[in-house]
């Protein structure tokens, strides 16, 4: 049996607008945000899926998208679960600071590494892999059984606490998860086989733009 597995970053927020480091700060979704998580939530719907829980972190933007993508699909009352597992990386000493501030105080390459590195955290924060320490346990373990059982499982969540998922989903190497990036709001539905590897990969919408 298989079963199917979305994940969703959340739409825009105020501090994504703002151009502000997050981590584990909780701004709201902005108005372009909202619209990113109707499109993504209707790129859903269209395919005609049904959903037999949600998850989502602790933070108002993932939760506010997921409510958003739920009305799309016809399932505003859905079991959902919220965990911090889920949370966005914590940006440590990073959060609440302008990215193109820190990239003049410490330089573009070094910025970018703290960003998209897998092992190299941000001063006092968690790094790509720190973040999938507790991402892919909590996987493993609520999960994974769930769409293994068949169930089809849609997850709202954040840029970096889903890609330390992607990277292994996609088998990407440490070198190759320095360039993904996660649009938000744009849907990725996984099909999995039995013995939890990907059967199938679909990307409702444009990666291309996200950075
Ligand atoms: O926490 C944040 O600032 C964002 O949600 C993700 O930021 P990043 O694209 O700089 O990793």
């Amino acid at each position: 049996m298989s079963g199917t597995l979305v994940l969703v970053r959340h739409g825009q927020s105020d501090w994504n607008l703002k151009n502000l480091f997050t981590g584990w700060k909780d701004p709201d979704l902005t108005p372009l945000g909202i619209q990113e998580a109707e499109t993504g939530g209707q790129a859903l719907a269209d395919t005609g899926i049904k959903f037999d829980i949600a998850f989502t972190s602790d933070l108002k933007r993932a939760q506010n998208t997921l409510k958003i993508v739920l009305g799309k699909l016809g399932q505003p009352d859905l079991e959902t679960i919220r965990d911090q597992a889920l949370n966005e990386r914590d940006y440590g000493d990073l959060s609440g600071l302008n990215k193109d501030d820190a990239r003049a105080k410490w330089g573009e390459e070094q910025v970018h590494i703290w960003r998209r590195s897998y092992d190299v955290p941000p001063p006092g924060g968690e790094s790509l892999r720190d973040t999938g320490a507790r991402v892919w346990p909590y996987y493993l373990t609520e999960i994974l059984p769930r769409v293994l059982r068949g169930e089809k499982v849609l997850v709202a969540a954040h840029g970096n606490s889903l890609r330390s998922l992607v990277m292994v989903l996609d088998k990407l190497t440490k070198e190759e998860i320095l360039g993904v990036n996660l649009a938000t709001g744009v849907p990725m539905v996984y099909v999995l086989n039995a013995d939890s590897t990907v059967a199938s990969k679909d990307v409702l919408g444009d990666m291309s733009g996200a950075h």
